[in-house]
């Protein structure tokens, strides 16, 4: 990664919405990609979505805590090989507490804990289209991690798929949060620019990590 000339600021992208550089030390993102390793590995691992509609998601997913599939969640790999979701770690929960305070401030903070990740795995090609993350049943913010690659994040309005929009770049260790009004925002991954990983991270592609509230 070059040296910045300046280093890149926290912005709101929208009401509710914001994005932290370098949010994750380089330790903790090696110790989060380590632990993806392991939870990519089966029963219920990392999989290849497939939709309702016969398509496939071209970014590859494994779950924590609660398994989502389109468009509900289970606590079995329903749409995998049926086993048991992994359990949701603690660390993964105060991670998530901390994000938020960090981001949008004490008064933000849920109630309820985090009990849902869910981890996406992109190669050079994937991308993920505009959607909304809204089969949790809670408003609790969704809490976004990037490891690895840069990636074109797109992030829209609660009312259409289409624009307004803004494109943040998510790089290795930004955190992105949404919340209040943004938090049903639509939002997607046009693009992966393909070896922008930090090298000593030792990650080829993509990891993202969403810590959600379920409300169950
Ligand atoms: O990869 C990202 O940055 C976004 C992932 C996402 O929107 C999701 O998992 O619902
Ligand atoms: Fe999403």
């Amino acid at each position: 990664m070059e040296a910045e000339l300046f280093p890149r600021a926290r912005a709101v992208i929208a009401p509710g919405a914001v994005h932290v550089p370098d949010w994750l030390a380089p330790a903790l993102q090696r110790e989060l990609l380590d632990a993806c390793r392991e939870w990519a590995r089966p029963p219920a691992g990392l999989r290849t979505v497939r939709t309702p509609g016969g398509g496939t998601m071209t970014a590859r997913q494994v779950c924590l805590g609660w398994h989502w599939y389109p468009y509900a969640y289970a606590r079995t790999a329903v749409d995998g090989d049926g086993a048991p979701v992994k359990p949701f770690p603690d660390r993964l929960g105060e991670l998530g507490r901390r994000a938020v305070t960090d981001a949008l401030g004490t008064g933000a903070t849920s109630p309820e804990p985090y009990d849902i990740a869910l981890i996406n795995f992109y190669d050079a090609d994937a991308r993920m289209g505009m959607h909304r993350d809204a089969d949790e049943r809670s408003d609790a913010p969704v809490v976004s991690l990037s490891l690895g690659d840069t990636c074109v994040f797109r992030f829209g309005n609660p009312d259409t798929r289409t624009r307004p929009w803004t494109d943040v770049e998510l790089r290795s260790g930004d955190l992105f949060v949404f919340g209040g009004p943004s938090r049903l925002a639509y939002h997607g991954v046009p693009r992966v620019h393909p070896g922008t990983a930090p090298p000593e991270l030792g990650l080829t592609g993509r990891l993202n990590i969403t810590l959600r509230v379920s409300g169950r």
